[in-house]
């Protein structure tokens, strides 16, 4: 299953298999597009196919196996966690340039299987790689039968799919990190839920005032919810200060303890999620900066989700 991936950098880090999964495993695949009801329809301008769950109809052995093999391949702590959608375009049918950015408990990597027997270049449905939304194509891979084509999900992994003038069939299986699980999705949702900047201290409001007026919006905005984080985990405005000047790039000049550091940190990184998205290579900033230290009670649950242990 899987064997002999050919790995690619650009314009983003994916991997193509040609001959992916055995016959065996192809046939039990094609039987997920025989059932011709709970399919999804998607009409908009851009994206244009139909969608069916069939995370339940995988078999265990099955999903165990290329959970494991996509573990191996991408190198990630990859969860348990499963999902698998059919996806049926149809003539007229086409996916614009998107980059399935992974938002606050989104998969990180998916795998993307053709079932397309005796396809030809007139049947269209090529997946085209971009570096820009509007730049050109990097790469494409035409959606030939047992084709897979595997990513990692980031912002700027922009990729569409050209319109298609025959039916196409693809599996496409989801897979999560580790650090963004929709457990701490739930976590962080609940953290910032009836989010008001009136409740930061008073203490803030000169340092945000000169912040928003040179600042970009974005900036002062992730700056102000990594300020509610500390806030609302109980730490004093000094500390809520630290944090927001962190966030927003301003230097404070103050030296820490330890845990003021790491609050701010951590803060800083689930403003961060909440606002934009997962960032593999924050993460493993973020991981670095907080290796060996003691979790701090105020934090343990938020710092557990997102640095979980890892075997
Ligand atoms: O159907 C494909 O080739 C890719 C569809 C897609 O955009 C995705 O799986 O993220
Ligand atoms: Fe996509």
């Amino acid at each position: 299953m899987l064997l002999q991936p050919t790995h690619h950098q650009n314009p983003f880090p994916f991997f193509a298999v040609d001959a992916a999964f055995s016959e065996e495993q192809c046939a039990a695949l094609e039987q997920l597009f025989v059932q011709d009801s709970g399919w999804q329809h998607r009409d908009g301008a851009f994206y244009r196919c139909s969608l069916r769950d069939v995370t339940e109809e995988i078999p265990a052995t099955f999903h165990a196996d290329i959970l494991a093999r996509m573990r191996e391949i991408t190198g990630l702590p990859l969860v348990e966690r499963f999902v698998v959608t059919a996806q049926r375009m149809l003539p007229g049918h086409v996916i614009g340039i998107h980059s399935d950015r992974p938002l606050l408990g989104y998969e990180i990597a998916r795998l993307v299987v053709q079932l397309n027997k005796g396809w030809q270049a007139e049947h269209g449905g090529v997946l085209e790689l971009f570096a820009t939304p509007g730049g050109e194509v990097m790469f494409k891979v035409n959606p030939e039968h047992n084709k897979a084509f595997g990513f990692l999900l980031h912002a700027a992994s922009y990729h569409g799919v050209t319109e298609v003038t025959q039916p196409r069939q693809t599996v496409v299986f989801n897979f999560w990190h580790v650090a963004n699980t929709p457990e701490l999705e739930t976590h962080i949702q609940a953290l910032f839920a009836n989010l008001h900047f009136s409740e930061l201290p008073a203490a803030l409001d000169p340092i945000a005032a000169t912040a928003e007026a040179r600042l970009p919006e974005e900036v002062t905005y992730r700056a102000g919810t990594a300020a509610i984080a500390l806030h609302r985990w109980g730490y004093d405005a000094a500390t809520v200060v630290s944090g927001y000047q962190y966030s927003a790039g301003l230097d404070g000049g103050d030296t820490h303890n330890a845990e003021t550091y790491a609050a701010v940190r951590l803060a800083d990184w689930v403003a961060y999620l909440y606002r934009d998205s997962f960032d593999l290579v924050r993460w493993e900033i973020l991981r670095g900066e907080l290796a060996g230290m003691e979790k701090f009670t105020r934090l343990l649950s938020t710092w557990e989700l997102c640095l979980p242990e890892m075997s």
